[in-house]
């Protein structure tokens, strides 16, 4: 067999997007080629999420990840996957200044890390935006809500819509975004009721965390649902329980190097 033919294809933007209303969609964060490998033979699109910078580098908001740690990650998780369609996080001041920078940062995202799509936070005061990068061949993924990067300005990472008057304005962005030709859209950390008006108010994907189960999709941060994080939001389902099982393989070398039981007979070289 040819390598053209060995190629599988992955999932691409029109495909995810004729999900609307059908067979809810999977998706999980990843920032690891070989965690991204796993991943990938389940979920519908990866997202390398800006989150990184809070799970994998110990920061406290979102707001510090530099542009070129999310194309490092996105390079990794690329090289692991084959299937999965590959969305990258534009991160916290690439994008928000003008159509033209975000223009040129998720070109860059894209030519860098070889991903098929860019995700942003932002409702109505992005849709300028994404229409720009839409119509110049960039597939634009759409996230409101919660969103973590305006932390500074909300206080904090605050669930959205717990007051009713506010439903108008976030059924607005989502329209917004929709109307401006995003191909998906992450709603997050909104109370159930309103992410369930959200999704009957536009024709494209809903992709919840901490919204509905009627979303037309689902995604969780990987390190959370695995049980890798000391903290999780409460809207986290731990499908795993890594930390304790990273904690005991740990404690068990650390007895058999003091006892020298580690290294074995079988773990090193010798010249016969
Ligand atoms: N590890 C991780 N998982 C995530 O889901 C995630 C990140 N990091 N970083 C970026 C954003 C930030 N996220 C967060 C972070 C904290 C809460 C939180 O503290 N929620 C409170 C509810 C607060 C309220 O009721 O207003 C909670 O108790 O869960 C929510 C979303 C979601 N995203
Ligand atoms: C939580 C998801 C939607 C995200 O934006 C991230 O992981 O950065
Ligand atoms: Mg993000």
């Amino acid at each position: 067999m040819s390598a053209q033919n060995e190629t599988i294809r992955r999932i691409t933007v029109p495909q995810i997007r004729d999900r609307k209303g059908g067979e809810p969609i999977v998706s999980l964060t990843s920032y690891h080629a070989h965690t991204a490998a796993i991943v990938d033979k389940h979920a519908d699109f990866i997202l390398v999420g800006d989150s990184l910078g809070m799970v994998m580098h110990g920061m406290e908001s979102t707001v510090g990840v530099p542009l070129d740690l999310m194309v490092m990650h996105g390079r990794a998780v690329v090289r692991g996957t084959k299937r999965a369609l590959i969305v990258v996080d534009m991160p916290f001041g690439s994008y928000e200044e003008s159509p033209n920078m975000a223009f040129r940062n998720a070109a860059m995202i894209m030519k860098e890390t070889q991903c098929q799509a860019v995700k942003l936070e932002g409702g109505a005061r992005m849709a300028e935006t994404i229409k720009f990068l839409v119509e110049r061949g960039i597939p634009v993924m759409a996230h409101i809500g919660l969103t973590p990067q305006s932390t500074n300005v909300m206080g904090g990472f605050k669930t959205q819509g717990r007051d009713e008057d506010t439903w108008n304005m976030h059924i607005a962005d989502a329209k917004a975004v929709a109307e401006a030709g995003a191909f998906a859209v992450v709603v997050e950390g909104v109370v159930e009721p309103l992410a369930d008006q959200i999704t009957a108010a536009v024709d494209i994907p809903t992709i919840g965390i901490g919204a509905s189960k009627n979303c037309d999709g689902q995604i969780l941060v990987l390190e959370d649902m695995l049980g890798l994080n000391p903290w999780v939001p409460k809207f986290v389902k731990k499908y795993g329980n890594l930390g304790p099982a990273i904690e005991q393989a740990v404690a068990e070398y650390a007895d058999e190097v003091k006892s020298r039981a580690f290294p074995g007979p079988e773990n090193v070289y010798n010249n016969k």
